[in-house]
């Protein structure tokens, strides 16, 4: 722990990273500020002094009474199907919300460090070889596309910032069974069969924990004098087909009489997420194997369903 504590604003403080982030940060005896799209359901939650609610307050006054160290920017839609269907809202949230962030945290006098979640998608699924942040950007669809943006944005401000390009997310406290992971523990653990809609997509998945780690490592990385924009890939090591994963999901689940049923089954080349940058640059790599991480899921008992 450090010996003066720092102080950190979280958006998207309460989203499934979000949260996870902002327990790790206090922990570490971080002050932190969150920063909600929308007020929780039980008032007691909120504190006033740390929980914002976007779009009720002045967010520059907000920023310039806070000073945060750190902006870990986690808001917005994260979810590629939800974006496709509101296109509007996710422009609003993924892309304009980064604008207006910006342009008050520029107005500091104290220049914080920015830390941003992008995401993998904006690499061209269709390319070949390892995703590398040295390829040009080619996002196909809404999500990509406003994750894409976003980047361009966080170039075009003077800012000390670190994007991270973040692979799937998978972990406690995921209860969106929209996403593949909460969806198998969710049926597995319900002793149903699971449903796959295309079984050779392939993804590289990294436990929450890993990927908070990443972030607070971003967070000093970023800090260091001269650094202006970064860009890095934060994602597990390898690729697993959908099948795969829920191959895996299944034998740990101690369910081996469940089926998995799948859609279609076209084989999609491989795309492995190059993590070279961040492990030569800052130090990172994932520590939680995907077996252990999903076996620490059913063995926690998860309630997903719940
Ligand atoms: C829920 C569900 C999903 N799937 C398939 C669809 C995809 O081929 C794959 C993964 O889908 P999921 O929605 O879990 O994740 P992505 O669409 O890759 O998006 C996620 O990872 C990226 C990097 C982000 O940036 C997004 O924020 C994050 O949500 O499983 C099924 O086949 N059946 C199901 O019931």
């Amino acid at each position: 722990m450090k010996t003066r504590p720092e102080r950190a604003l979280v958006t998207g403080a309460a989203g499934f990273v979000g949260t996870r982030l902002c327990e790790r940060l206090t922990d570490q005896g971080w002050i932190v500020a969150k920063l909600l799209r929308r007020r929780p359901t039980s008032a007691s939650v909120i504190d006033p002094a740390t929980t914002w609610i976007d779009g009720e307050d002045a967010l520059s006054e907000r920023l310039a009474a806070f000073a945060p160290h750190v902006i870990f920017n986690l808001a917005g839609f994260s979810q590629v199907a939800e974006a496709r269907t509101n296109p509007t809202a996710t422009f609003e949230a993924n892309v304009a919300f980064v604008w207006r962030l910006l342009a008050a945290a520029q107005t500091l006098p104290q220049k914080s460090v920015i830390v941003q979640a992008s995401s993998v998608v904006v690499y061209d699924p269709l390319g070949h070889g390892p995703m590398s942040e040295d390829e040009a950007v080619r996002p196909h669809g809404v999500y990509a596309a406003s994750k894409a943006s976003a980047e361009i944005i966080l170039r075009s401000f003077e800012l000390p910032t670190a994007v991270a390009r973040l692979g799937n997310i998978y972990g406690p406290g995921d209860r969106n069974t929209a996403r593949l992971i909460p969806h198998l523990v969710a049926q597995f653990s319900a002793g149903q069969n699971a449903f796959l809609r295309e079984g050779g997509a392939q993804r590289s998945y990294l436990h929450v924990e890993d990927a908070v780690e990443a972030l607070c490592a971003l967070a000093e990385h970023a800090g260091k004098a001269g650094i202006h924009c970064e860009t890095f890939n934060v994602a597990g090591l390898r690729p697993y087909s959908n099948r795969q994963i829920a191959e895996i999901a299944r034998d740990v689940s101690g369910r081996p009489d469940l089926k998995i049923n799948v859609e279609t089954e076209t084989a999609s080349a491989a795309r492995p997420i190059s993590i070279e940058r961040i492990s030569k640059q800052v130090g990172w790599a994932p520590r939680i194997e995907l077996r252990d991480g999903l076996r620490s899921l059913f063995n926690e008992g998860v309630a997903l369903c719940a």
